[in-house]
């Protein structure tokens, strides 16, 4: 274990397992009217707010100082219509805060028996996380439920928290309830958390916290490489990755997968590239979407950059500002994915008249 940010390390691990436990088992019970479609038009579940309440509650007893940019709101609980699905999210996170993990976890980083949270204070926990990020100071980022579509779905989805201190990510932990412990046995045992900490690595575990191992992203050959790429057509460009992959020769199909479970899977070599290029203007990417996933890549050994080669910058509020697309690959693989892209993106703009 690293000696920085141990205490951050422990608290947020424990804070993500509960979180996917939870998640885990709303999918099972998840009733129809348990969804939400929000103002961008995308959905949220009871999942999604109580996963978000269980992490705000636990960070804010561990760090009652950190401020919390998370992805959800109770702004829809607090009113009158939102009555049924409040009392469901106070059940499900009280659940999820007082429960007997018994997977060697500190007791004290959940609630006693007879500690449950009243609704009010619930709802005040997913409302610490409206904090609007920036340049200086300590700070977490959230995501309950990355992959909200993918989770409906029963595919892959993602609890995803970082730790950003003066906007760089220094701590990301990332649950990943539906992955395979091995992507080669993808009908064996599922669920995993990655775990990277700044300057000390990147690791995998089973969601019980067993069989620790360092990730390193491997080199690809021309034959083996691939793209890793979202299952959601309106949050990234399949056909600008089609022709990536066709200027760089990949052969192999691109794989397909929903949340930050691309990141962890790029950490560890089932793919070999993720590029996410935007579909129209307008969409700004969200800091919860890729802090964590950022930070596993640099200490998996990877690189990450926008598509002009950029870093990410995550100390511009709660967006990553203006998008130009994300490139995630290993060292190797990263500078020619990236020539490749700005030739992509050239002939776009001739072919639409504008060089
Ligand atoms: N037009 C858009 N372009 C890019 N990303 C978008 C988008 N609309 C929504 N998203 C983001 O895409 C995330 C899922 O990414 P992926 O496609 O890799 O699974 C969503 O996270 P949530 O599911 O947490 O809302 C959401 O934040
Ligand atoms: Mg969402
Ligand atoms: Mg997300
Ligand atoms: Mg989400």
């Amino acid at each position: 274990m690293s000696l920085k940010f141990t205490a951050e390390e422990q608290v947020a691990v424990a804070a993500v397992r509960r979180a996917c436990v939870l998640t885990s088992s709303v999918f099972n019970k998840l009733v129809k009217n348990e969804t939400l479609v929000k103002g961008d038009k995308s959905p949220v579940t009871v999942g999604d707010y109580s996963a978000q309440a269980v992490v705000n509650t636990i960070l804010g007893r561990a760090f009652p100082d950190d401020p919390i940019v998370g992805e959800e709101d109770a702004a829809d609980l607090r009113i009158e219509s939102g009555t049924v699905l409040k009392n469901r999210i106070v059940e499900l996170a009280n659940e999820a805060l007082t429960s007997e993990l018994g997977i060697g976890e500190k007791a004290e980083w959940g609630l006693g028996p007879g500690q449950s949270r009243t609704p009010d204070e619930l709802l005040d926990a997913i409302d610490r996380g409206t904090y609007g990020g920036g340049r200086t100071g300590r700070m977490w980022t959230l995501d309950p439920i990355d992959g909200t579509k993918g989770f409906l779905r029963g595919e892959q989805y993602a609890v995803c928290l970082a730790l950003i201190v003066d906007a760089q990510v220094e701590l990301g932990v990332i649950g990943c309830p539906n992955l395979p412990v091995d992507a080669l046995k993808p009908d064996g045992p599922r669920g995993c958390i990655f775990i990277a900490v700044r300057g000390h690595g990147a690791k995998q575990l089973t969601m019980s916290g067993a069989d620790p191992k360092p990730l390193k992203i491997p080199s690809f050959s021309d034959d083996n490489l691939n793209f890793l790429e979202s299952v959601e057509a309106a949050h990234s460009s399949h056909s600008f990755n089609n022709r990536v992959a066709q200027i760089l020769g990949i052969k192999r199909a691109p794989t397909q997968m929903d949340s930050q479970a691309k990141y962890c899977s790029l950490a560890r070599g089932d793919g070999g590239v993720y590029l996410r290029m935007p579909t129209g203007v307008g969409y700004k990417e969200k800091i919860w979407d890729h802090a964590p996933g950022s930070v596993l890549i640099e200490e998996a050994g990877g690189i990450i950059t926008d598509s002009r080669g950029e870093p990410l910058d995550f100390g511009l509020g709660r967006t990553l500002g203006e998008n130009y697309g994300f490139i995630a690959a290993g060292k190797d693989v990263h500078a020619k994915v990236l020539a490749a892209v700005k030739q992509a993106k050239e002939e776009e703009a001739k072919s639409k008249g504008n060089l």
